[in-house]
């Protein structure tokens, strides 16, 4: 046991303000400063072991040792020194890129760290309590919080209720609920309860909680190569390779052209690394991790980058309803007897199957039938207790002969007619009312000397989130068909598919069930989404291409979902669509524009090299360059430039409109493409212009 002495409390840690992910400190418009302050990490990717990662910037890192050697060589050469220098801003300015994206999260990786530090659990150790760090907590360990504690860390309430703030990870300063039991026991550690008393078993080790793995996302440390950036790289690295070729076969033409040995390789050097795609080569990096922090800043914590890029082709998406699309507070708030049945009888069996049931929905029904029904008392010793089950929908108990269940209304029915028992003729029409108007009715049986019979129902009662219906017809703007799937019986999914505007809807699905649905849909080639918030959605949020739990959810769906959503907003999918489309916009854009560019960087400069030993090329001369010399340096420079002005783009993003993905691509294709042949003509010539105002040139 590693006890600290002097016991502290977490209330001692809870002093640290949490960051704002919705307004992120240094994700705010690029600025020549955060260049500056990039610089020193920038530097540091220049290792060679790190640059070995971009094939395209290896080359030129490559370059710059080969042309600083010749420079060496011939301290006198201007040229030499002029290429070679502007070899090595051209890599720098790549990683310069890359560590103005990463270093966009810093600010709030250092807010997140201190949630996390000095935090002391109070650990609960045969029916003791002892004072352990945060940090040498053990899933499965159970720890207790009290109104001011920072829960120490990730894990599920099995017993209690609390308030708890959790601005320190989702930046909402409203209090939230959390409970055994149900959809909403997961509680984060960083956290910190305001209210009541909770025991909480801790499900996840150090250094991989959600705080960890979100320090590790916004600083961009858990980054891994997407299978897309892979394959671009693939791709980038072979033109690389052919135009390697290309120009050592130029070499002989070099010699003829009058270019000595050692100005011709560095002449070569530099037409190599202006006709490699560098842009994109130095950008791409860049691109994936502000797609990254975009989210971040959306309030959702992505597990990888792929589910990023998947969720801009996302076709359908799925959504749970119970704590989903409605607020997931499901209580009861009447009860109705069938015919003949007193409505105290009917409180008695509900409350009764209802002791010992710790979900949301069990602890309601205690509830009512203690203020509505003025019932009291513990549970009886001795009873055998029944738990709800997502696939078997009921919960009751066994008690000396006495048999009650409650649950939804197949279910029941199923129960009481299995034994032969008659359900009461209006016990449907009493559900069918309920549900026809959203809410969730359960029906109450019991089964005694008399046989199995139906005693009435629990309306079951919860609210749509708001603005469901305008966010889902954006949704169908964007081509996404949504799907709510829910446990519930028909009637209810109807009237809760009507009000929030979805598509289409499935009800009585068990987990099997809404996997079975996720891989038939992929099976049809859809890219699936799916946000659900319970454990029963687990297994759906695995399956998804993109799996989006609610941050109110159980740590099992957080688990297994690719991404969570702090602010539990179900249309939050919006964004991350948004996000993912502008992701792979922007790198099919930038990639466009690259290649584009050094095309235009071949007309630019070939001409001019060899007009002198070619002259019929001299037509082609049509830019008119000073000198050789000049039209070499100029493309070196505009293609070290064009790196940087472009980060604010990658960084940014193209912009996102809901419209057809061709009308996109087109209007892409003619603004990139076109201004990337164009771009290089204008710009090499105002470069060589103002270099043949230095003196010696020209
Ligand atoms: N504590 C409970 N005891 C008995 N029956 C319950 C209980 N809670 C829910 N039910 C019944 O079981 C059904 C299925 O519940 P489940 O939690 O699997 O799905 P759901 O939450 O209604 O839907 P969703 O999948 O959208 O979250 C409910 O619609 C309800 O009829
Ligand atoms: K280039
Ligand atoms: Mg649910």
């Amino acid at each position: 046991m590693s006890t600290v002495t002097p016991p502290r409390t977490s209330r001692d840690a809870a002093t640290t303000e949490g960051p704002r992910p919705g307004s992120r400190a240094g994700g705010g418009p690029f600025g020549p400063g955060q260049l500056l302050r990039a610089l020193p990490a920038a530097l540091r990717k220049l290792d060679p072991r790190v640059m070995v990662k971009s094939p395209v910037m290896f080359v030129v890192l490559a370059g710059s040792v080969v042309t600083t050697g010749l420079a060496l060589a011939d301290p006198t050469d201007w040229f030499g020194w002029a290429v070679a220098a502007w070899l090595w801003l051209t890599t720098l300015f790549a990683n310069l890129a890359e560590a103005v994206a990463e270093g966009r999260g810093k600010a709030q990786a250092e807010a997140l760290r201190g949630a996390r530090t000095g935090v002391v659990a109070r650990r609960l150790a045969g029916g003791r309590e002892e004072h352990v760090p945060g940090t040498g907590l053990r899933v499965g360990d159970l720890v207790v919080c009290e109104a001011g504690d920072v829960v120490p860390g990730d894990g599920d309430v099995v017993e209690g209720v609390a308030s708890v703030d959790e601005s320190a990870i989702t930046g909402e300063s409203a209090p939230v609920i959390r409970e055994s039991g149900g959809d909403r026991s997961a509680v984060t550690g960083g956290t910190r309860v305001l209210s009541d008393r909770i025991v909480v078993r801790i499900t996840t080790g150090p250094g991989e909680t959600f705080l960890d793995r979100m320090i590790g996302l916004v600083e961009g440390a858990a980054r891994h190569k997407t299978p897309n950036e892979t394959a671009l790289n693939i791709l980038l690295a072979s033109l690389t390779l052919i135009f390697l070729l290309a120009v050592v076969t130029l070499k002989p033409f070099a010699v003829h052209a009058g270019a000595d040995g050692e100005t011709s390789v560095i002449v070569l050097t530099a037409l190599l690394v202006c006709l490699i795609p560098t842009t994109i080569g130095a950008l791409l990096p860049a691109i994936g991790i502000a797609g990254m922090d975009r989210l971040v800043r959306r309030n959702v914590v992505a597990g990888s980058g792929r589910a990023v890029e998947a969720a801009g082709d996302v076709s359908t998406l799925l959504l749970d309803k119970t704590g989903t699309i409605t607020l997931g507070d499901r209580r009861a708030v009447a009860l109705r007897a069938v015919r003949g049945v007193a409505e105290d009888e009917l409180a008695r069996a509900a409350r009764l199957s209802s002791l010992a049931d710790e979900t949301p929905e069990g602890r309601s029904v205690v509830a009512l039938t203690e203020e509505r029904y003025g019932l009291g008392g513990q549970a009886p010793s001795g009873a055998r207790w029944v738990a709800f089950s997502a696939r078997t929908r009921m919960s009751g108990v066994d008690l000396d002969g006495l048999r009650v269940r409650k649950g939804a209304t197949a279910s029941v029915v199923a129960w009481v007619e299995e034994s032969g028992g008659p359900v009461a003729g209006d016990a449907r029409a009493l559900a069918d009312r309920i549900a026809e108007a959203g809410g969730t009715p359960l029906l109450v049986a019991v089964e005694d000397a008399r046989g199995r019979r139906v005693l009435g129902v629990v309306h079951l009662k919860d609210v749509v989130k708001e603005g469901m219906r305008e966010r889902f017809a954006e949704l169908r703007r964007m081509g996404i068909r949504t799907v709510m799937i829910t446990g519930d019986n028909p009637l209810t999914a109807r009237a809760v598919a009507e009000e929030a505007g979805v598509d289409d809807f499935l009800a009585e699905a068990t987990p099997e069930e809404k996997l079975a649905l996720i891989r038939r849909e992929q099976a049809n080639g859809q890219l699936v989404a799916m946000t659900g918030d319970g454990t029963n959605d687990a297994p759906a949020l695995a399956q998804a291409d993109v799996g989006v739990a609610m941050n109110t959810g159980t740590s099992a769906a957080k688990e297994a979902g690719n991404m969570v959503d702090l602010d539990s907003d179900p249309t939050k999918l919006i964004e991350i669509v948004a996000t993912g489309k502008q992701l792979l916009i922007t790198r099919g854009a930038l990639t466009t524009f690259s290649l584009a560019n050094d095309v235009a960087k071949y007309f630019a400069i070939i001409p001019a090299l060899f007009a002198a030993a070619y002259p019929s090329l001299d037509r082609l001369n049509i830019m008119g360059l000073t000198s050789p010399e000049s039209a070499i340096l100029s493309a070196v420079i505009f293609n070290a430039l064009i790196i940087v002005a472009l980060v604010p783009l990658a960084l940014r993003g193209v912009r996102y409109r809901p419209a057809g993905a061709d009308r996109m691509l087109r209007r892409n294709l003619g603004v990139y493409g076109l201004g990337g042949l164009v771009a290089p003509f204008l710009g090499i010539k105002l470069i060589d212009l103002l270099l043949s105002l230095l003196p010696g040139i020209g």
